[in-house]
């Protein structure tokens, strides 16, 4: 391993798991006025919420959702149903407010930022955009690495640092690039040592002929680079400056004890990346859904993650961790607000009643 791609230099993880806090948390949910357990998959998130930001009130401030926009080289062998240009035409959407996760975001209260990571484009300075361009557009991987070693390491710092200037205590991951399903389908099966046809979709549309050729060209980027095994050099030959500046963010969220909303199968693909480095990252992630790319359910299971909604969304932007977020800040305010059976006065469960699961 070079020491530009050290994973040493990366951020630490420490395990979160409080057995203390852990049984508190537990407690108050089961004294809240309600049968035991009656909130489910609520109650489930409430516990990783508490255990999370290290609190009996958790409490959600000042939400981020950040798009990661990047160009890939692939994309010039028809891996996609659209154009590389709609990557910065829907970056210019996104500032103008008219994309879908400008809509969601400004619904729930979340700052939106885009993150021009590696688009093929000039924006300038523009409100709403940080400038991490890092190459214009990743390399072609069927050709060499998707970025050099340098380019990698540098993504990774970016992620990092921007994490470090943002405000409040959680992140919502977006990301826009065409091509990308095909960075992240080429990460799945690297990383999970899965065949590439099961980590394979349609992406922004494409037919069923057009996903064969899909799998083809990407067999053929998984052969090209079959000596980058671990994490790091799987990101660097595989690609997505986005991605890899998504795990550099990432990283750096969850040290830092920020709750991670992770959206559809790129944001999730990062995780893995993130989560092959530091296992522990994944103590700090909520999955926001299971979308209807074709890997993502596979890609989820994996990584033993319960996505709390199932829309058939294939979007991206982090329209689903937008989507999702409402049931986090319920979460928080069933454990901050809700009475218990003594504040309410409210007789407990009858003690002769035959306990079930
Ligand atoms: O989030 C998802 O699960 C998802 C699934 C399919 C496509 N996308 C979006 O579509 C783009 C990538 O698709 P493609 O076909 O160009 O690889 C990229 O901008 C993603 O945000 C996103
Ligand atoms: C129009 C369009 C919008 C998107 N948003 C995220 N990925 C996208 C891909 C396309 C093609």
């Amino acid at each position: 391993m070079s020491t530009t791609l050290n994973p040493d230099t990366l951020p630490a993880m420490p395990d979160l798991h409080d057995a203390a806090l852990a049984a508190r948390l537990q407690a108050l949910l089961d004294n809240k006025t309600k049968p035991q357990g009656s909130l489910g998959a609520l109650e489930t998130l409430a516990l990783r919420l508490g255990l999370i930001l290290g609190t009996e009130a958790p409490l959600l401030r000042e939400p981020q959702l950040v798009v990661f926009a990047a160009d890939h080289g692939l994309a010039a062998h028809g891996v996609s149903a659209y154009p590389s240009d709609v990557t910065w035409q829907m970056v210019e959407n996104f500032l103008a407010g008219g994309a879908a996760v400008s809509v969601l975001a400004r619904q729930h209260g979340l700052a939106l930022t885009v993150v021009d990571c590696g688009v093929r484009h000039s924006f300038g300075h523009r409100t709403g955009l940080i400038d991490a361009k890092v190459a214009w557009g990743s390399a072609d991987a069927l050709q060499g690495p998707a970025m050099t070693e340098a380019q990698c390491a540098q993504a990774l710092a970016n992620g990092a640092a921007l994490v470090q200037r943002l405000p409040g205590n959680a992140l919502l991951l977006g990301e826009m690039g065409i091509g990308n399903t095909s960075a992240a389908s080429l990460l799945m099966s690297r990383l999970t040592g899965l065949d590439i046809a099961d980590c394979v979709g349609a992406g922004t549309g494409l037919d069923a002929a057009g996903v064969q050729r899909k799998i083809e060209v990407l067999r053929a980027v998984l052969q090209r680079h079959s000596g980058a095994q671990t994490p790091l050099q799987a990101l660097a030959a595989l690609g997505g400056l986005e991605i890899a500046t998504m795990v550099g963010a990432v990283l750096q969220a969850g040290a830092e004890r920020r709750v991670i909303v992770v959206d559809g199968f790129i944001t999730t693909a990062a995780v893995l990346v993130a989560a092959k480095l530091r296992p522990h990252v994944l103590q700090r992630c909520v999955f926001a859904h299971r979308g209807a790319e074709r890997g993502h359910a596979l890609l989820l299971a994996h990584l033993q993650a319960e996505p709390l909604l199932a829309l058939g969304l294939r979007l991206g932007e982090g329209s689903g961790a937008a989507l999702a977020w409402p049931l986090l800040v319920s979460a928080c305010a069933i454990v901050r607000e809700m009475a218990s059976f003594d504040d309410a006065g409210v007789a407990r469960r009858s003690a002769t009643a035959p306990v079930t699961g």
